[in-house]
Order: structure tokens, then sequence, then C-alpha cells
């Protein structure tokens, strides 16, 4: 689905991402971890295009179109290949009603549809139930499914996630987790996510990689992600 190479990302003088090697392989949640400053949320930028990388490729495929180097493609482009992306601290707009906030995504469907799908609102009955209210009257929590939504309305191939339970309620965060294993189940698609949760990405991913000071140090299927690991790379 997305390989990532060799990837060299900085900002100015300091090199934050090192010859970074990572596979997300097609119909599984890969969760990246990793101790606060590794670089986890400016590898997800580089895959969406927000932040200039020095060196490395991106091959990406959707499954309808042959790969593609993302590195060459602008930011809009690459929602409009089916990656959809939930920042951290979610970047909902507070004044907008909750519908009009799922509609801001839509600008990025390559079939042009200006309707919200209904599986967004399937999956989170909530944002059909509030859609007339407005996006900064939400709970924290309901905020998140609103950022899950919004990227879910170019019906993505790739959903790529930041923190997604940070400062949620516990039940919440168990919702989302049981979306994002409905969409992998279900609908296909592949997910990419950061989180410092252990249980949640005990929980909900298939795989794990663990970086440090930039770089992956550890992968595996999450059944491997051993307490020697988790004591050597993500113990404060
Ligand atoms: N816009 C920026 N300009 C300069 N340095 C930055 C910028 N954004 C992040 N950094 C630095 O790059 C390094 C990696 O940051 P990044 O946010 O990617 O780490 P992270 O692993 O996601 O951390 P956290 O878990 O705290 O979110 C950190 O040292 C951070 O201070």
């Amino acid at each position: 689905m997305l390989a990532i190479e060799k990837l060299n990302q900085f900002y100015g003088e300091s090199h934050t991402l090192w010859d970074l090697d990572l596979e997300v392989p097609v119909g599984q949640c890969t969760c990246v971890m990793g101790r606060n400053g590794v670089g986890k949320t400016t590898l997800l930028k580089a895959v969406m295009g927000e932040v200039a990388v020095k060196s490395g490729a991106l091959r990406y495929s959707n499954g309808d179109t042959g790969e593609v180097e993302l590195t060459q493609k602008a930011v809009e482009e690459r929602s409009r290949l089916g990656i959809g992306y939930v920042p951290q601290g979610r970047q909902i707009f507070p004044l907008l009603t909750v519908e009009d906030n799922l509609r801001t995504g839509l600008g990025a469907r390559q079939d042009g549809v200006k309707k919200i799908p209904e599986r967004v609102y399937e999956l989170f009955p909530v944002l059909k139930e509030m859609k007339n209210r407005r996006g900064g009257d939400l709970s924290g929590g309901q905020q998140q499914q609103l950022a899950i939504g919004r990227a879910l309305v170019i019906e993505p191939k790739l959903l790529i996630l930041d923190e997604p339970g940070e400062g949620i309620q516990p039940n919440i965060v168990s919702q989302i987790g049981q979306v994002i294993r409905q969409l992998i189940n279900e609908d296909g698609l592949t997910v990419l996510l950061v989180e410092q949760k252990l249980p949640f990405a005990r929980k909900y991913a298939d795989r794990f990689v663990i970086m440090d000071r930039g770089r992956p140090v550890a992968n595996g299927d999450i059944g491997e992600l051993s307490d020697e690991l988790i004591q050597q790379h993500l113990t404060v």
C-alpha cells in the first residue's frame, strides 16, 4: 500500500527523520509508537506533504491507479489519491456546523460527489444527531469523531491518524478503535496511526513500528510487542 524508503527530513538544520524505511501493508492497522519528540508526527506530515522531505521515496498504490511516488505530488493531490488524514489536535472549524465541517472534506473527492456518504453517519451516529450544532460546541471526543468523519468523506483507501485517543474519555476511545476495525474488516481500509497508548495499540492494531531518534528501531506483529521492547523504547 505504502512503502516509505530512505526518507530524510530536516527542520532547518535539525535532522529529524533519518533514512527511514517503513512498510504499511494493505488491509491492516500499523501503529507507530515511540517516546515524545522521536519524529512520529513529522513522519505522518511527510506522508501528507505538510512538511518537505530532503530525500527518499513514498511509493503508494491505492489499487485503482498504478504505483505513485507521493513526494512528487502536491498536498491536495495526495488526498485525491485516497489518503485521509486526521491530524493531531483535530483542527475542526469551531464556528461551522458539524455538517459543514464534514462538507469541507468533500473538495478532495476525486469523483466530484458533493454529498456526505451515509457510511460516515452510520459509523458515527452522533454526527448525524448533532449535524446542525457548531463544531466548537462538541465535546473533545465528539470533535475527534468529527475529525475522523471528515477524513472519511473522501472514502479513503489509506487513513492516517495522529494520536486519535489523545485527551479523550475512554468510552469514546473504544468507539473510535471499534470504528477503525470496522473500516478495516468491512471496507478493506488500510490504517497508519500514531498512538502512545499501549492498550489501544494492542487491542486495535495489527502491526507495530517503534521509532527512536527519527528512525524505526523495531517492528512486528502486535503480539510480538514485548515488555522488553516497551521498557527499552517506550517507557520514560
Ligand atoms: N515545525 C517545527 N520546527 C522545528 N522543529 C520541529 C517542528 N516540529 C517538530 N519539531 C521537532 O522535531 C522533533 C520531532 O517532532 P515530532 O512532533 O515529529 O515528534 P513526535 O514523536 O510526534 O512527538 P510527540 O509524541 O511529542 O508528538 C522534535 O524534536 C520537535 O521538537
